[in-house]
């Protein structure tokens, strides 16, 4: 059996579903018990690597779920981890983009200084739902003149099209929809 298909049984097992979170009819993927458990979050960072692996040069993590899996990703594979904040964190120039998600809208930024322009970038985020967010976060590594090399997330949830949305881009999910 292929080492993901562990890693998907061991998330699938981990996650914790709160139904009705932060608002009816959200059923909010909690990934605490994930974060909790060292090597969860290892093999993780392992399956988005071996997927990407030779692709990328830095990682871009979404803020605040997404620094843990992109943390873990940028020590395994020795790249840059470059920061998506929410507004008005960050000091300096930025790149901006805003975008709609599951359960409001939100600001993204990226301090200008933080990619090349010709990097590949692989963007990482703990769950996929609508997909804004991680359009949001292509947005600014294009806005740096950088390239997205593939987008990693430990969860997508169903019937929101996210996976679709960010299509043509290679989208590697752990836990696919469904
Ligand atoms: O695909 P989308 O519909 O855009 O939704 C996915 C995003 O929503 C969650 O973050 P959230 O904005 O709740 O922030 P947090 O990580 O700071 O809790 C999640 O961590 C993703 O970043
Ligand atoms: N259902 C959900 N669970 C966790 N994170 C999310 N972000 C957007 N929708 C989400």
């Amino acid at each position: 059996m292929p080492h993901t298909v562990d890693v998907a049984d061991a998330l699938r097992e981990a996650i914790r579903v709160v139904p009705d979170f932060p608002q009816p009819g959200v059923r909010f993927q909690d990934l605490a018990p994930v974060f909790a458990r060292p090597d969860l979050v290892r093999r993780l960072a392992e399956a988005f690597d071996e997927t990407f692996h030779g692709t990328y040069e830095r990682i871009m993590a979404v803020e605040a779920r997404g620094f843990v899996l992109g943390t873990a990703l940028s020590a395994l594979a020795d790249r840059p981890l470059v920061l998506a904040r929410k507004k008005g964190k960050l000091p300096g120039p930025v790149h901006r983009a805003e975008y709609v998600l599951e359960y409001g809208t939100a600001t993204l930024e990226m301090q200008r200084d933080a990619v090349r322009p010709g990097d590949r970038l692989l963007v990482v985020d703990d769950v996929l739902a609508t997909g804004g967010t991680l359009a949001a976060a292509a947005e600014l590594v294009a806005a740096g003149g950088a390239h997205v090399a593939g987008f990693a997330v430990a969860s997508t949830i169903a019937g929101l099209g996210g996976t679709e949305s960010l299509a043509p881009a290679k989208v590697y999910s752990v836990l696919p929809a469904g």
